[in-house]
């Protein structure tokens, strides 16, 4: 038995839940790893030099054993995130750390601290096996899986399960992930795969989508409302790309900040209307290493009220970080959030804290999002009032390319991986549908 055999079956139209059930599972398959051998490979160079191609493996792993309350997944295709980047570059520490303490919990736990890390962090897929105690999924249905990861044993996470004390990333911080042939899940990651979409386009949406939804939408982020101002960093970026759907979706108005004409016409193209490009406009918010320039914030304040007619932001979609955590602090109208989820340019913020205080301004941390958002927001992709968008689909052998693409932000939305796919476009079950929205769906495409 081979994966070859189970991507026939996929690709069957008449292959049932127990046909899928009855094929015996591979010994191993393809995953994209790293190697906990090569964590100080890159030591002494600078981020942007680190380069993924040097890290990213190909590798055949053996099938890892199925436990309580899991499933096995065929993956058929995957996406580039940027917790991969951070992988394969082993910043901002290497993840076998994760791995090892993961590896700690219990004798399960157990299979996951081994000397390759199989990544990645959204899939779409068929079930292939599922474990004891799971009775909501069966072998051959189609899915997609968010990443987040909990063992709900204390109650700290029983409101909400971002707040486990075991809440760990898939394919980041659990090994196993989505870059591969076979990825290993617990059951309640798993979601309906949207009926309308090929496997490349329903993987692309996962991680960002729900991370956009917590941080901008949910009661548990920046409660955006109708009429709020929404700058959004990066707003043709995997996190951006979402953020603007959902300002939009959502009766706000975006001011999307990108840093070309060609990302500022592709966020026109959303319908975004205020569109600011930041290396046209030449932002420069550190004046050396160390000093900010507050003037540079007020140039950029003041476009922002040339754009909206005179009024400051609500919501600052942050996740740059360091770069631009000052600027954001500081156009935030009076009462305004600043919701932050990441820090790409350095972790250590500076900011000016009399206009953080003295204006009554929130900052917010967020940080992917609870079982419930994460089903909310693929509901809204699987609905068709949020959409995939996928520029580029790489082949799997093809990973540590797609992650360099991104790690040097030389990509746009999201980036694809074919796993078992054979090619783009399969999996579509709803055409009608699809017909709809196909304008949309593409919208990143090519470009
Ligand atoms: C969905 C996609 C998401 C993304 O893309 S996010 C971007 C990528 N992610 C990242 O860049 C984050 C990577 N992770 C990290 O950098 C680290 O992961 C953290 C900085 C988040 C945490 O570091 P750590 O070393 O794990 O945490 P500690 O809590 O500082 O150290 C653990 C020890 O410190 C003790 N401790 C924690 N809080 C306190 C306290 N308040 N007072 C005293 N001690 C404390 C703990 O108990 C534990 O102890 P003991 O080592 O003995 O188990
Ligand atoms: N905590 C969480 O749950 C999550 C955290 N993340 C983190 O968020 C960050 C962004 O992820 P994602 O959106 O997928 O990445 P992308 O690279 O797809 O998009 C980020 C965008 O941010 C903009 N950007 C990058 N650097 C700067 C800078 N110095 N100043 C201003 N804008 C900048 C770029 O747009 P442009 O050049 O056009 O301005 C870029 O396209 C990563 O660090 C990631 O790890 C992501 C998802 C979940």
């Amino acid at each position: 038995m081979t994966v070859k055999d189970i991507l026939d079956a996929i690709q069957s139209k008449d292959a049932t839940s127990a046909d899928f059930a009855a094929l015996p599972l591979p010994e191993s398959y393809r995953a994209i790893t790293v190697h906990k051998d090569d964590t100080e490979m890159f030591a002494g160079l600078e981020t942007r030099d680190k380069d993924p191609r040097k890290s990213i493996h190909l590798d055949e792993v053996p099938v890892p054993e199925l436990g309580p309350g899991e499933a096995l997944v065929a993956v058929m295709a995957s996406s580039v995130n940027y917790n991969s980047v951070w992988t394969s570059i082993f910043e901002p520490l290497s993840t076998f750390g994760f791995l090892e303490r993961y590896g700690k919990v219990s004798e399960l736990t157990k299979r996951h601290d081994l000397p390759y890390h199989i990544i990645g962090s959204d899939l779409a897929g068929v079930v292939l096996r599922t474990g004891p105690g799971v009775n909501a999924w069966k072998p051959g249905d189609e899915v997609v899986a968010h990443c987040l990861s909990v063992e709900l044993e204390s109650s700290d996470g029983h409101n909400d399960t971002m707040l486990d004390p075991e809440q760990r990333i898939w394919g980041f911080e659990t090994n196993f992930g989505g870059l591969a042939e076979i990825a290993l899940v617990k059951s309640n990651q798993l979601m309906p795969k949207p009926a309308h979409l090929s496997w490349e386009e329903a993987a692309a949406p996962g991680l960002v989508n729900s991370t956009a939804y917590r941080q901008l939408v949910s009661r548990n982020g920046a409660q955006m409302k109708q009429g709020d101002n929404v700058l959004i960093w990066g707003a043709s970026g995997g996190l951006g790309s979402y953020a603007t759907q959902f300002a939009l979706a959502g009766g706000a108005t975006p001011i999307c900040v990108v840093s070309s004409e060609q990302k500022a016409e592709i966020a026109r193209k959303m319908g975004a209307e205020l569109v600011i490009d930041r290396t046209a406009e030449g932002y420069r918010f550190w004046k050396d290493e160390h000093t900010q320039d507050p003037k540079e914030w007020k140039r950029f304040g003041k476009r922002i009220r040339e754009l909206t007619g005179g009024e400051d932001v609500d919501i600052v979609f942050e996740h740059p970080g360091r770069e631009t955590f000052g600027a954001s602090v500081y156009v935030t109208r009076k009462g305004g959030t600043i919701v932050t989820c990441a820090s790409t340019s350095g972790y250590q913020h500076e900011y000016d804290n009399r206009y953080l205080w003295m204006s009554l301004k929130r900052i917010i941390g967020s940080h992917f999002a609870n079982y419930r958002e994460a089903w909310e927001a693929n509901r809204l992709v699987a609905k068709g009032k949020i959409h995939p968008t996928l520029s580029k689909v790489y082949s799997l052998q093809d990973t540590g390319q797609a992650a360099h693409d991104v790690h040097r932000n030389v990509h746009q939305g999201k980036v694809g991986v074919l796993c078992l796919a054979p090619e783009e476009g399969l999996g579509v079950r709803d055409e009608e549908m699809r017909a709809q929205h196909i304008d949309a769906i593409n919208r990143f495409r090519n470009i």
